[in-house]
């Protein structure tokens, strides 16, 4: 367990860099990953990454990260605006989470402006492309080494 954070992306983020380049950029999800995996290289940090277009794979990935992972990172993609059951399954594992989204959503459409997660997420961060995923864990780092000393 130690060190290591789980990057999940819910539905759709598979497309990630192949559509909708306007939006959410030209970086694929396979390069977030090994970009993140390498980032987290540099810092001492074990990535897990995991995508699924389905709720149920991402409420089972998070359950086994229980005593196994220290933080998680997800872009919930669009379950961040329905899922109750995705919320439940976060605060039931009681591992801390950054809620991470591409785009800003609060400058969307307005279904996009609530969130079942956020309140439950240590940070959310918004708006900065996929640099939001690096961003996200750099803090982790910071965290974590903070709650060692
Ligand atoms: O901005 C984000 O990261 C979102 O989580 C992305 C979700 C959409 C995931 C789909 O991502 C795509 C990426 C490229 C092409 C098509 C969809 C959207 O439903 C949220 O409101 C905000």
């Amino acid at each position: 367990m130690d060190r290591t954070v789980l990057l999940i992306n819910g539905p759709n983020l598979n497309l990630l860099g192949t559509r909708e380049p306007h939006i959410y950029g030209s970086t694929t999800l396979s390069d977030v990953e090994a970009n993140t995996k390498t980032q987290g290289e540099t810092l001492g940090i074990t990535l897990q990454s995991f995508q699924s277009n389905h709720e149920g794979a991402m409420i089972d990935r998070i359950h086994e990260a229980r005593g196994n992972v220290e933080y998680i990172i997800i872009n919930p993609g669009g379950l961040t605006h329905t899922s109750v059951a995705l919320r439940d399954a976060l605060a039931g594992v009681a591992i801390p989470f950054i809620e991470v989204h591409i785009s800003n959503v609060h400058a969307r459409e307005e279904f996009r402006h609530k969130s079942f997660l956020s309140d439950k997420a240590v940070a959310v961060i918004c708006g900065l492309g996929v640099f939001g995923y690096s961003a996200a864990l750099q803090f982790v780092d910071e965290r974590l080494r903070a709650s060692k000393t």
